[in-house]
């Protein structure tokens, strides 16, 4: 793990946004497309207000999420409306966005078939995680119903998830569909997620999901 350490989440914002960018554009110089697999929540929004605004060729790349709320897209909670919002837009409006999200009332019942088109995206490029303070990243949250199975290498690409800390159903990458990635960064702010990062490192990803990304992630972290 690297520990990359910001004078503030501005600063940490831009840089992010401009690594992402040049990994993304390095892999197109590669190859037809790239993925970029992104979290929702409240702390990405600077990154994703910045990419929507680099020239990239967009319409080659696949942009997802880790995870994603069971709630309708009108929900404030809905990641799915968050990178409609701030990242497909601009100049990244013709990326691809590949939907967690159906109108169907359970992630189970959805699964199926949201599944193809995020197995087509894989291997990831570019992973950008972010964490909670109970060192939950994605979905994959500690005492959740599918932990074991969606840490395991038998994992299928997508689970359905429900867990204490989690307010509504989920739907997950798999830690084994994440670990997919070339490149793995992060991202965190504040205090409490530094110590939740401090304690994950002595945890078990039974315990502590984030542990099971640790050894070739880039943590990028301002206070
Ligand atoms: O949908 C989600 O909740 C996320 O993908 C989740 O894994 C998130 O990254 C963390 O919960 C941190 O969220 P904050 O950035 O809001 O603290």
């Amino acid at each position: 793990m690297k520990f990359i350490e910001y004078t503030d989440r501005d600063a940490l914002m831009l840089d992010l946004a401009d690594i992402i960018a040049g990994e993304l554009a390095t892999a197109l110089e590669h190859s037809d497309r790239a993925s970029l697999c992104v979290p929702g929540g409240t702390t990405p929004g600077p990154i994703f207000d910045t990419l929507s605004g680099v020239n990239l060729a967009w319409d080659r790349v696949d942009v997802l999420l880790n995870d994603e709320r069971w709630v309708p897209e009108s929900s404030e909670r809905s990641n799915t409306a968050l990178l409609k919002r701030r990242l497909v837009t601009g100049a990244a409006a013709g990326a691809n966005l590949i939907p967690l999200h159906t109108d169907v009332a359970t992630p189970e019942e959805g699964l199926n078939g949201l599944m193809p088109a995020v197995e087509a995206a894989l291997p990831l490029n570019v992973l950008v995680l972010g964490m909670g303070t109970d060192m939950h990243t994605a979905s994959l949250f500690p005492g959740a119903d599918q932990l074991e199975l969606g840490l395991s290498d038998a994992a299928p690409t997508l689970l359905a998830m429900r867990a204490p800390g989690a307010p509504e159903p989920r739907i997950t990458l798999s830690a084994k569909a994440l670990k997919s990635a070339v490149s793995t960064h992060i991202l965190i702010t504040g205090p409490d997620k530094r110590a939740a990062l401090e304690r994950a490192q002595k945890l078990t990803p039974l315990e502590a999901p984030i542990a099971a990304f640790l050894q070739d992630a880039q943590v990028h972290w301002a206070p």
